[in-house]
């Protein structure tokens, strides 16, 4: 790979002529592929993916390369990240039932590792600033099957004003120079100069400043970004330290692991509790990751001011619902799944949404997804929503059907599937080994298909 000489020049000075020589020699190296396992689902060993490589610092995680047909990606039991993508999630160690932010989230890497993580319990906030990177976040995390996530869609700043102090985590994965990305993506090297990082940090100061505001007493923030670059990395810690009360909470090292170089910054020696992932000493891409706490105890949340604008037309609440959709869903839930969900009944224009107990007052703002989506409220009826299929069990539906490995293919091209056994009218959950990929509505033998569009292959 030809890399641009300023960045040879800069690197080797950092790092030395022996160390850098093999740091450069690692861009000739094809880029190393990973992948998590979904703890949300109920057996999530249950994959055709090898596992013989495990990631030594992401719990679920292991090495190897997922095919994006396969019913393993499209059922939501693994998700493809590179390994040291991976470190990000793991350092964040997102509680259940915590109320967590992921400040930069798309396409969904880290976001779905959080939510796996919460186990269903909290609320996690996933924004991303590009409308057209909310909507894939959005499609990942219905493909996760995770049920507590809010895709929001805002600048940093106009998020802060409308949640302050408000979650117990924050993770800024930082938009930046993205010198980790260049094996898997040449072309972000057409970026590059010498200003790069410094124009980059300018843009992670501007983040970061919001992000405090947003942060509980008490809380954790979690720093990272796939570039090497001092300015983005023990520099922006370095700044960060000096323009708030955060402290660096250290990373226990496990093998393949560096500490950051204060030596880079301004030398405080607190900034090697940061960690770097390095390309030519461990298996992966390359990131740089560093924890900060807040100091104090997270108070208990004021009890909700009803907004005077958005009453009667709420985005988040019961209140938005009528009755009679309501009572749609309640008819279709009662006669097609066997357990009651909970949360609060949420709606946007026809479509309707389960939001996670507890969670923020989302009425002002922009939501791409607010929570688990249940399905369509037509006139006098009510269709389900794909996100069903990954987020419920197979058991929390009345009827599974099993198909092979040819009706899976044809289903998601979008044919009808035959059952002659099966009689009535039904919605039922389509699995294929064992997994649940789709809904599908039984009409008397035949299985019309409701796969969405935008999915099929
Ligand atoms: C490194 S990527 C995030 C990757 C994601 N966390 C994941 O694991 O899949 C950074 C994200 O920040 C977003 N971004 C760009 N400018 C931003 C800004 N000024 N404020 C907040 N986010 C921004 C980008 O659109 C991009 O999706």
């Amino acid at each position: 790979m030809q890399l641009p000489n300023d960045f040879v020049t800069k690197y080797t000075q950092l790092l030395g002529e022996t160390e850098a020589k093999a740091f450069l020699a690692s861009y000739n190296q094809p880029a190393n592929s990973g992948f998590r396992l979904n703890p949300l689902k109920p057996d999530p060993k249950n994959v055709t993916l090898s596992l013989d490589e495990p990631i030594n610092y992401s719990p679920y995680g292991y090495v190897g390369k997922v095919d994006g047909n396969a019913i393993d990606h499209v059922s939501g039991y693994v998700y493809s990240q590179e390994p040291s993508a991976q470190l990000v999630g793991a350092v964040a160690n997102a509680q259940p039932g915590q109320t967590v932010l992921d400040l930069c989230a798309a396409p969904g890497g880290k976001s779905t590792y959080l939510a796996g993580a919460m186990a269903n319990q909290g609320v996690l906030v996933s924004n991303e600033i590009n409308l057209g990177r909310a909507r894939v976040l959005g499609s990942n995390i219905e493909r996760w099957g995770a049920r507590n996530v809010i895709v929001t869609n805002h600048d940093p700043a106009s998020l802060a004003k409308v949640l302050p102090e408000a979650f117990d985590m924050i993770l800024v994965d930082a938009p930046c120079s993205g010198e980790g990305m260049f094996r898997k993506d040449p072309d972000a090297m057409s970026y590059w100069s010498l200003d790069y990082p410094a124009s980059c940090a300018t843009r992670q100061r501007e983040i970061l400043t919001e992000a405090i505001k947003m942060l509980k007493p008490g809380g954790t923030l979690v720093y990272s970004t796939c570039t090497f670059a001092p300015e983005e990395d023990e520099q922006m810690m370095a700044w960060l330290l000096d323009h708030s009360d955060l402290s660096i909470s250290p990373i226990t090292h496990m093998a393949g692991m560096s500490s950051a170089r204060p030596e880079w910054a301004d030398g405080r020696p607190e900034l090697a509790g940061a960690v770097r992932l390095w390309p030519h000493k461990q298996l992966g891409e390359g990131h740089f990751v560093c924890r900060l706490t807040r100091p104090g105890v997270a108070s208990e949340p004021a009890p909700r001011k009803k907004n005077k604008k958005s009453r009667g037309k709420q985005a988040a609440g019961d209140s938005a619902v009528s009755r009679d959709e309501r009572t749609l869903w309640q008819d279709w839930a009662q006669a097609n799944l066997t357990q009651t969900l909970t949360g609060t009944l949420t709606k946007q224009g026809e479509q309707l949404y389960l939001l996670p107990n507890n969670a923020p007052d989302i009425s002002q703002l922009r939501v791409v997804r607010p929570g688990l989506h249940l399905g369509t409220l037509k006139k006098n009826r009510f269709e389900p929503s794909h996100s069903l299929a990954t987020a419920l069990l197979p058991e929390q539906f009345n009827l599974t059907v099993a198909v092979n490995d040819d009706e899976y293919q044809h289903y998601r091209h979008g044919e009808t599937l035959q059952r002659p056994d099966l009689h009535g009218k039904s919605s039922v959950l389509l699995t294929n080994a064992d997994k649940g990929f789709a809904i599908g509505r039984l009409v008397n033998g035949t299985i019309k298909n409701i796969y969405p569009k935008g999915l099929r292959v």
